[in-house]
């Protein structure tokens, strides 16, 4: 595979960080990768991990090296992260970033970064876990990575960022950022909203007890916990970044979640039943297209 870039910058060495760096690693294992991380600590146990050729806890010259730098920090941080890096970059450096919401994202770097080659993408594949201890080389094998360049970047660039996401293994995929949101606002955003949610409403049930609550969490309820345990600052960030869509999302879910709580009331099972058997089959088409990555796994191993 021919490396898309020589040096790439990774800003974020947390889960998606680190994922990108131990990928590049095995994948394009002669491409140098320059480290940063606001913390420290984060800095020193990414070196303990090895996953990096150099770590920085601020910017420097050295910057510039860098062909592409991946801004993996929080969306709400990509705006501090793009000025504090901004008189250290080359003109020519490529800036890209893995935030979950696009638009708000473009905007942000845009306006910290006015003259850059700005080619944002979001790698579909992620867990609950945070930190560079939690990440793994194969997270991005045969997950989406959606590109959302605007009407000003550069050709050339959007087809390196690409070059650069395939050789990690992923599918790329080119779309409009608001339509981005919007379409991760229900696939991804109001999921994690609802599990936050479900999670919360059983552990302040009075009459049943914190413990009962963790010992009697079978199937379906076991499965919204792993997504609750998801990083609060992240989604925090995401809710309030994609606020419109995921409103509208929201807006829309509790129209639906009303018509199945009158069919329950009003005994109307035939409704009930063509729902189900309805997402029955988006379930089965799923996994008849080989994407069956959804499911829990709690004993989970990656290498
Ligand atoms: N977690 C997922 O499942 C997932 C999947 C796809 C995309 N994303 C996106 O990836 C990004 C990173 O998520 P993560 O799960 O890797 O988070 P993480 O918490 O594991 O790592 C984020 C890192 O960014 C660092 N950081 C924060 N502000 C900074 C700044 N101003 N300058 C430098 N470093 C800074 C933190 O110290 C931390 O180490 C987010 O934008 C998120 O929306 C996450
Ligand atoms: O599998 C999980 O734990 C995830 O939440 C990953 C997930 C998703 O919702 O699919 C979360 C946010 C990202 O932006 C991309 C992927």
């Amino acid at each position: 595979m021919s490396q898309p870039f020589a040096t790439i910058a990774i800003v974020g060495l947390g889960l998606i960080g680190s994922s990108i760096a131990r990928a590049v690693r095995q994948a394009l294992p002669d491409t140098r990768i320059l480290g940063y991380d606001r913390s420290g600590d984060v800095c020193a146990r990414a070196q303990a991990l090895d996953l990096c050729d150099g770590y920085h806890a601020e910017f420097g010259p050295e910057l510039a090296e860098a062909q592409m730098v991946i801004l993996c920090v929080p969306v709400g941080a990509m705006a501090v992260a793009a000025t504090a890096m901004e008189p250290h970059l080359s003109a020519q450096t490529i800036i890209s970033d893995v935030g979950s919401c696009k638009a708000s994202v473009l905007t942000a770097l845009r306006s910290a970064l006015p003259q850059a080659v700005i080619v944002p993408a979001h790698p579909v594949a992620g867990t609950e876990n945070s930190g560079p201890e939690s990440g793994f080389a194969s997270l991005f094998k045969g997950r989406w990575c959606i590109l959302t360049p605007d009407d000003r970047a550069d050709v050339e660039a959007c087809g390196k960022v690409a070059a650069f996401w395939q050789a990690l293994g992923a599918n790329v995929e080119t779309m409009d950022a608001a339509h981005h949101d919007l379409v991760l606002a229900v696939t991804s955003h109001l999921p994690h909203l609802i599990a936050y949610t479900i999670v919360g409403t059983a552990s302040d049930l009075e009459g049943v007890t914190q413990s009962e609550v963790i010992k009697y969490s079978a199937g379906g309820f076991r499965d919204f916990t792993r997504i609750a345990a998801s990083d609060p600052v992240m989604w925090r960030d995401v809710f309030l970044s994609n606020k419109d869509a995921v409103l509208e999302m929201l807006q829309r879910f509790s129209e639906d979640l009303s018509a199945l709580q009158r069919a329950i009331r009003w005994d109307k099972g035939d409704e009930l039943e063509a729902l189900f058997t309805r997402t029955r089959a988006i379930r089965r088409s799923i996994i008849e297209q080989g994407q069956d990555d959804a499911k829990p796994d709690f004993g989970r191993t990656h290498q």
